[in-house]
């Protein structure tokens, strides 16, 4: 689903992302993570199309990322941290609006939104405001938005920061439905390695802008004889995540 080999970005003299690999089969869920500015959201930028890299080759959900960019849009979701609904805005209008943009007659979108409001437990939420959901609610409408399209790779950019624990679990169990229900591929930022260990197949860490760790949490474990990924992010790194969010 996604094959990348070399995938470099600079900003003027800052190397922000410098030659990066990564490959991730359909219906994986990946974890990426990484301290601060260690080149997540500039990864995730130049995946989802936003951003042109510096350097590279890269096929994202069938397209190449360079020669074929409307591909690949066609057919990734991207949750950005900021989510796209405007907070006056009410929940299900605006998702049926953003349904027609994609070509959706009347019916299909009334359809497919009500469809992704009960997947999502979003039923009451509908008629809302979105400044008058929860944190969670307005997370999981930012993702109703991202998949409005059936994509079959979905970008979630740092989820759960800022949720309650309770609503990061059902968060993550929302991700892993749309896994095992729909099929879904899933990559995805973190700052939470419990989160990471507990829910992903797969955790790539990168820091200064190269990956320094890939596996399954219990290979990554393994390999640094580790109990907890805080542990091997500790030794790959040098410094705790935390401390990286922090800084
Ligand atoms: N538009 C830009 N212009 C100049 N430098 C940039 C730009 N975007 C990112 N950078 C730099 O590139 C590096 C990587 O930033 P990036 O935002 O990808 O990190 P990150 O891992 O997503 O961090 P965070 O966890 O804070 O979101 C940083 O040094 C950052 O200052």
């Amino acid at each position: 689903m996604i094959h990348v080999r070399g995938l470099t970005r600079s900003f003027g003299a800052v190397e922000a992302v410098r030659g990066v690999d990564v490959d991730v089969s359909e219906g994986e869920i990946v974890g990426f993570v990484g301290p601060n500015g260690a080149g997540k959201t500039t990864t995730l930028r130049m995946l989802t199309t936003l951003l042109r890299p510096t350097a590279g080759t890269a096929v994202v959900a069938g397209h190449d990322l360079f020669t074929d960019p409307a591909g690949v849009r066609r057919r990734i979701g991207y949750v950005s941290q900021n989510g796209t609904v405007g907070p006056f805005s009410e929940v299900g209008e605006e998702l049926r609006l953003q349904a027609r943009m994609y070509g959706m007659s009347r019916a299909e979108a009334r359809e497919r939104v009500s469809r992704l409001l009960s997947e999502l437990d979003l039923e009451e939420a509908g008629t809302k405001l979105y400044a008058h959901l929860s944190g969670g609610q307005k997370r999981r409408v930012d993702i109703a938005m991202g998949l409005l399209h059936s994509p079959a790779l979905l970008f979630l950019d740092e989820p759960t920061t800022g949720l309650d624990p309770q609503s990061r679990a059902n968060l993550w169990d929302h991700v892993r439905r749309l896994r095992e229900e729909a099929g879904m591929t899933v990559f995805l930022t973190t700052h939470y390695l419990e989160e990471a260990d507990a829910l992903c197949d797969r955790v790539l860490i990168i820091d200064h802008g190269r990956i320094v760790g890939s596996g399954t949490p219990a290979e990554l474990k393994a390999a640094h004889g580790a109990s907890t990924l805080d542990e091997v992010f500790l030794t790959v790194t040098g410094r705790e995540l935390r401390e990286g969010a922090a800084a």
